[in-house]
């Protein structure tokens, strides 16, 4: 399984929370993650994470090109609703890729949750 991680500031709490109620699934899977947020994933859990560039510096294109090519199983992109973001065309990009492609892109926890639940399980 090749999982996504990318969270907004106001999100990367949540992130960082989330993924570690996930670890063992994490540590089995092969991560991408935006610049930030996979910092923070390895410093709060001591997970592997190939770093992308940030957000708003190209990351979520990075990843969307991965995913184009077939290199991205499942996304989990922790927006922030209430904060306008400089690189919304890239954001939308991202998600616009997961819907051609049809690849699993939750935007929040709760979804996020339905997601690992299903991986944990199989
Ligand atoms: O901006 C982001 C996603 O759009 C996240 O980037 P960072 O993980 O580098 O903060």
């Amino acid at each position: 399984m090749r999982l996504a991680l990318i969270a907004h500031d106001g999100k990367k709490d949540a992130m960082i929370a989330l993924a570690g109620d996930y670890l063992p699934l994490l540590r089995r899977c092969t991560l991408l993650a935006t610049g930030t947020t996979g910092a923070r994933l390895a410093e709060a859990h001591g997970l592997t994470v190939e770093r992308m560039l940030s957000g708003p510096w190209g990351g979520d294109l990075q990843i969307g090109a991965r995913l184009a090519v077939g290199e991205v199983d499942g996304v989990i992109f922790l927006r922030d609703p209430m904060t306008p973001q400089p690189h919304e065309p890239d954001i939308n990009a991202l998600v616009r890729a997961c819907d051609v492609h049809d690849v699993p892109c939750a935007t929040n926890v709760a979804t996020a949750r339905l997601m690992l639940n299903l991986w944990s399980a199989a």
